[in-house]
């Protein structure tokens, strides 16, 4: 009976849904025997990989459902509830679908002793709903002007249960806005200023996927407030809501920033905000295991603001139709869309949402490297700076040490967050980065020794001088062609010279001064000058010899004539 600590609210059929003309053709439904619901059910749409922390979409399902020829080209409107695990999403969205199929009734809320179904709702502690679910049947519905609308309906996992982790919830819930024209923001009890930070952190992550920000990038959103307990100061409803929404969102001159902030960033990111207050369903809706959703459990005063909030959301006059980027959207446009925000969250390139211990304890640790890396710069610069001589290689690596210690000593004098496992990974890079910057010290103390300054100079000079003795010296000995050589070296060595002096005079050209710097460091370093005069050497002596052998054939032919 119950699956794990509450009983299960779905009642499958076993159908499979190619097995009904009814289902839209829609499959990996988890199918309804309620009449009403005729064989539709959930759809995951959004699968959650619990291991890798991952989302992926269920492209052929959202397709099948988007892409049906009755709805396609309809304008979408999205309604989608979100908040905290626990508390009363699936099933208040049971009563959503109870009003969608009923076209209109007066008595759409039910009988009193029928069993609440649609998406899987169940009491207990753990979590039930994960990724996103959407209704497999897309309502079409008439609007007051006579145009038609297809009304979605997505059931989304509860954030901050135990198994998901801030970016994961970030990730839902961001995604829900993105795509919904009507994001419920379902809540227990009051609004508290964590309410009010998350939804900041979670739509600023929705604002960051979007291509271009709009001054309002997502439409309406709805405070559902729950078990509303005081209503002596606010009254139940949307009337109620609103005016208790409007003093908590107030931004006053004498607040803090940080709470400004938080309110300026919420009312600039929708469109429309309103709230509503809901009293409590009652104690047999909260804790008895049995409850499977009957209306004659529920709490007379819970039933009656439902059925003031449910046509709020879902009556034909207020439905409001999807607007991304100031045009409405329709059914086949929003499979694209999906598309596109979900590659991005499957990417890499935004930055990962952090719990506030996480934020704050990385933001202690990297000021705390920064402040102890500056020191070490401005110390390095007053032993070894751009004004100051060359020094001995020796004295500053000794120099560098004792900065380096110092400066680590003081990153672990400075008070932070995050524990010692994690402070040490943050001490590990200062220490990188140091090192980083004394090779970088380092070289330019190389580039003040007078010698490194010359050497390029200096080496094609060397080469120009080689390579005129070499020239003399075989054209001396009748080796015309390597003495041609040579002197082509010769020129081009001066050129070489010539262009590097006006690199270093003009400051231009600076990639081509770069490769005559890197080409004399590799003669300096082979000592090829010496290799190249070593092998002409060579070549000038077997010629010699190659040309003394000629001239003695030649002598003994004339010898032999005569
Ligand atoms: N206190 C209280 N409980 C409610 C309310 N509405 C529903 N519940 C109960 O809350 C429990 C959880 O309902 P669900 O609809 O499964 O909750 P959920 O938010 O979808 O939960 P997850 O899918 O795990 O995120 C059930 O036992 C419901 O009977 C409400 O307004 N107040
Ligand atoms: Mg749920």
């Amino acid at each position: 009976m119950a699956e794990e600590s509450g009983v299960k609210h779905r009642n499958r059929t076993g159908l499979s849904c190619t097995e009904s003309p009814h289902n839209d053709g829609v499959c990996g439904a988890e199918l309804t025997s309620d009449p009403r619901l005729g064989v539709s059910g959930a759809l995951q749409i959004v699968l959650s990989d619990e291991e890798q922390h991952r989302f992926s979409l269920d492209d052929e399902a959202l397709e099948r459902m988007l892409l049906q020829e009755r709805v396609k080209d309809l304008h979408a409107v999205v309604l989608s509830v979100a908040g905290a695990f626990r508390k009363g999403k699936s099933f208040l969205l049971d009563f959503l679908l109870r009003y969608m199929y009923s076209q209109g009734s007066d008595a759409w809320l039910g009988g009193d002793d029928e069993p609440l179904t649609g998406f899987t709702w169940r009491g207990g502690c753990e979590r039930e709903t994960t990724g996103i679910q959407a209704w497999s049947h897309v309502f079409v519905v008439e609007k007051p002007d006579g145009s038609k609308v297809a009304v979605l309906l997505l059931d989304t996992q509860g954030v901050f249960d135990s198994q998901s982790t801030i970016r994961d919830c970030a990730t839902l819930f961001a995604l829900s806005t993105m795509i919904s024209s009507v994001q419920v923001y379902n809540l227990s009890q009051n609004v508290q200023e964590d309410d009010l930070q998350h939804l900041q952190l979670f739509t600023e992550y929705g604002r960051l996927a979007m291509e271009e920000i709009y001054l309002k990038p997502f439409q309406s959103l709805m405070f559902l407030i729950r078990d509303w307990s005081y209503p002596y100061e606010h009254s139940f409803g949307l009337e109620g809501g609103n005016e208790f929404l409007e003093k908590r969102l107030q931004v006053k001159q004498n607040q803090h920033e940080e709470l400004q902030n938080v309110r300026k960033h919420i009312n600039s990111c929708f469109s429309k905000i309103s709230c509503f207050l809901l009293p409590h369903p009652g104690l047999k809706v909260a804790i008895n295991p049995h409850f499977d959703g009957r209306l004659q459990d529920i709490d007379g005063e819970f039933k009656r603001e439902l059925v003031n909030l449910v046509p709020l959301l879902l009556a034909p006059e207020n439905l409001v139709e999807k607007e991304i980027s100031g045009s409405k959207v329709t059914c086949g446009d929003l499979l694209q869309y999906f598309r596109a925000y979900m590659k991005i969250y499957q990417g890499e390139e935004l930055p990962h949402p952090k719990s506030m211990l996480q934020a704050t304890a990385e933001a202690n640790n990297l000021a705390a490297v920064a402040g102890a890396k500056e020191l070490y710069t401005r110390s390095m610069e007053q032993v070894c700076g751009g004004d100051r001589p060359y020094m001995s290689p020796v004295d500053l690596e000794r120099s560098h040490e004792e900065l380096k210690q110092s400066c680590v000593r003081q990153f672990c004098g400075v008070k932070k967050m995050g524990g010692e496992e994690f402070c040490r990974r943050y001490q590990e890079q200062l220490e990188q980065e140091i090192d980083e910057a004394y090779a970088s010290f380092l070289k330019h103390n190389h580039g003040k020794n007078i010698f490194f300054a010359v050497r390029t100079p200096a080496t094609l000079f060397a080469v120009m001088v080689v390579m005129y003795v070499s020239s003399m010296l075989t054209g001396f000995l009748g080796v015309s062609s390597v003495a041609v050589l040579c002197n082509l070296l010769m020129g081009l060595a001066l050129i070489s010279l010539c262009v590097w002096t006006y690199v270093r005079y003009s400051g231009e050209f600076r990639e081509l001064g770069c490769f005559i710097d890197r080409l004399a460091l590799t003669l300096w370093e082979q000592r090829t000058p010496r290799k190249v005069f070593s092998k002409l050497f060579e070549v000038a002596r077997s010629k010699m010899s190659q040309t003394q052998r000629q001239r003695r054939s030649s002598n003994n032919n004339i010898k032999k004539r005569n």
